[in-house]
Formats: structure tokens, C-alpha cells, sequence
């Protein structure tokens, strides 16, 4: 089976105009306009199997965004090749969008005026639902996202939270094959991005809906995600599976020991000893094998030992000592 989504060194290129300051230099803007290239993607290739589920992540600007509007359809490539379930989805938009569902976060689909319910039966229109289908599928949303309560109200009225459940309704009543989720988890307090994750991870298994999700948040990722892409300025950094991050980044597990008395100076072999304080020695373990015991046998014979931990880096501490590294 070809992938649901193949993207092959797909890049953007939007020119922003430059703003050259003062009356005089609006006016030289308005006829002969500054502009400047923003390379937003660039070469970004990467192949998506149907019912995966994919984090995609990366700072303020990364691109996440433009990708993820390339893939609806919203934006066209600058260059490269995009296929969206076997479709070009800049040039058959219609025939994409029947197939994919959309949550973005800060852009609501939802009619803000009109009970919940209005905007559903909206989309069965819109969509073309027949009705035993469509009925079917409310009823599945409303059990499994918990929307009883509130499906009469005004959209206004509710809790973002709320508000984010019946978005993420409102995008799958069509049941469509992909899910793109930009951000569906801003904003809300931890009780909701819970219902959130798990509901999603939920139609992933069940369903076997394919998730791309865009999100600062990694316990998005370590909830719903068993893949990741990671980009920057654009440009993919990694592609994988979560827990190979940490070894892709070369990061480091942390040894620390404490001790009853002044062990005085301490050497380990393969162990690099990290700036430590009072009876405490902190070590960066170059060895992923090396298990904690293994470690403590390698102390000098009597060195007064009270406590040693080994700390394995999460992945945040991985992505954000990566991050510090690039802007350093
Ligand atoms: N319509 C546009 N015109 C000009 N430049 C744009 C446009 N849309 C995005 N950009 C630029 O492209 C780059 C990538 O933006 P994008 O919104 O894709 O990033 P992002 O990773 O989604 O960021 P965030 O996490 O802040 O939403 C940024 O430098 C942005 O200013």
C-alpha cells in the first residue's frame, strides 16, 4: 500500500514585504513593495502509513503550520511533491477535504451563535451525510466525548475545553480517514488535555484514524504519538520513534551520588564528572549499557556511600538542551 501521505522535498517560500519606516518610505512600499523571503519549508520529505499516529514539533516558526496547511490543501508547495491520499490536495481540495478532518485550534469551524447541535447538523449538509450515517456518528461523538450536557447550548457559552471536544467532534462526524490537529491541546487545564489525548489515542486505535498533530506540548506526543517529526527553521530534524531521540541527540544519562562523608576527589571509568555541591557528585554516563549497580561497583573500595540515582534525560530535556545548543 502506497503511504497516505508522501511528501517529497516539499518546500515554501512566502515573501513578506518590508516595512522601510516613515511616510515617505510607505509610500516608495506602496509602489515599488520590499520584499523579503521567508524560506517557511524547505525540502521536508518524509512518508506517513494510514493509521499512524504523528507528533509534529518544533519551536515558534519551524514551519509546523505551513506544512500542515500544504497537506489541507489550504497552501500550495513553492517545490516538491505532496500527496495527500493519492491526491495533489492543493488541486483537488473538494475531494481532499471529504476525506480529512481539520482542528485548529485558535480557528473555530463551529457556528458561534447557534447551539452546538446547529453546527452538527451543519456539517451533515455540508459533508453530504446521508442521515441513518449521520445520526450514527453524532451519536458516537456525543458518548465518547461526553458533549450531552452541552449540545443545546450557544458555542459562546462553553469552556474551552468544551469548545475543544465538540471541534474535534465536529471534525471526525464524517468520518474521515485522516485527522490534522493543530495545537488541540492549547490552552486548556490538565483535567481537558487528559480527555483530549485519550480520546484521541482512542479513535487511533479503535478507528484506525491517522493522526497528525502539530503541539508544543510532548505529553501530547508521549500520549498519543509512538512517531515523531521534529523540525526547525524549517528543516526536518529527526523522524522516529519517541524513545530514539535521545540517542539521535547524543543525550546523556545522569549519574548522582551521595555521600555520608567528603569522599574527597572521585573518578569513574566512563564517567564525566559534571560541577557538584557539598556531599553530592553528579556524573554523565557515556555507556547506555551501564546499569546502576555496575557503576557503584566501579566507586573506590569504603568511599562512604549513602544514596545514588541514575537519571535518564525526558525527551523535553532532550529537545530543550538541543534547542539551547542551536541558539548558544
Ligand atoms: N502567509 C504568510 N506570509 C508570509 N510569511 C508567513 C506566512 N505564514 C507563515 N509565514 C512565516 O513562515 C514561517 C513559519 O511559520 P509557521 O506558522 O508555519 O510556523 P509554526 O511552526 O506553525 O509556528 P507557531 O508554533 O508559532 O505556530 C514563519 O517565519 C512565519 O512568519
Amino acid at each position: 500500500m502506497p503511504p497516505i501521505i508522501d511528501a517529497r522535498t516539499v518546500s515554501k517560500v512566502f515573501r513578506q514585504r518590508q516595512s522601510t519606516g516613515g511616510f515617505s518610505g510607505a509610500l516608495r512600499g506602496f509602489f515599488a513593495p520590499v520584499t523579503k523571503e521567508v524560506r517557511a519549508v524547505e525540502e521536508i520529505s518524509f512518508a506517513i502509513e494510514a493509521g499512524e499516529a504523528v507528533g509534529y514539533l518544533g519551536p515558534n516558526g519551524a514551519g509546523k503550520s505551513t506544512m500542515i496547511k500544504m497537506m489541507t490543501g489550504i497552501l500550495a508547495p513553492s517545490s516538491g511533491s505532496l500527496s495527500v491520499l493519492g491526491r495533489r490536495p492543493i488541486e483537488e481540495r473538494i475531494a481532499n477535504a471529504r476525506e480529512i478532518g481539520v482542528v485548529f485550534g485558535q480557528r473555530s469551524q463551529l457556528w458561534w451563535d447557534l447551539p452546538l447541535n446547529d453546527s452538527f447538523d451543519l456539517a451533515r449538509h455540508i459533508y453530504r451525510l446521508p442521515e441513518a450515517q449521520f445520526k450514527a456518528s453524532r451519536a458516537e461523538m456525543v458518548a465518547m466525548l461526553s458533549l450531552e450536557s452541552f449540545i443545546d447550548r450557544p458555542v459562546r457559552q462553553l469552556s474551552l475545553g468544551q469548545r475543544m471536544r465538540a471541534e474535534i467532534a465536529m471534525a471526525l462526524l464524517h468520518a474521515p480517514k485522516i485527522l490534522f490537529l493543530d495545537e488541540p491541546t492549547i490552552g486548556l487545564d490538565v483535567v481537558a488535555k487528559d480527555v483530549v489525548r485519550k480520546f484521541l489515542a482512542r479513535i487511533n486505535r479503535e478507528r484506525a484514524t491517522t493522526i497528525i498533530l502539530t503541539t508544543h506540548d510532548l505529553q501530547d506526543i508521549e500520549e498519543i504519538c509512538p512517531r515523531l517529526i521534529m523540525v526547525d527553521d524549517g528543516r526536518l530534524l529527526f523522524d522516529g520513534p519517541l524513545p530514539a531521540l535521545r540517542t539521535t541527540f547524543g543525550a546523556r544519562r545522569r549519574l548522582t551520588l551521595d555521600f555520608s562523608a567528603d569522599p574527597g576527589e572521585l573518578t569513574l571509568d566512563g564517567a564525566r564528572p559534571l560541577p557538584s555541591e557539598g556531599l553530592r557528585r553528579d556524573f554523565e554516563i557515556a555507556d547506555d549499557e551501564r546499569s546502576l549497580i555496575d557503576l557503584i561497583r566501579a566507586l573506590p573500595a569504603g568511599a562512604p556511600l549513602s544514596d545514588a540515582r541514575l537519571h535518564e534525560p525526558g525527551i523535553e530535556e532532550v529537545i530543550r538542551t538541543h534547542y539551547q545548543g542551536r541558539s548558544a
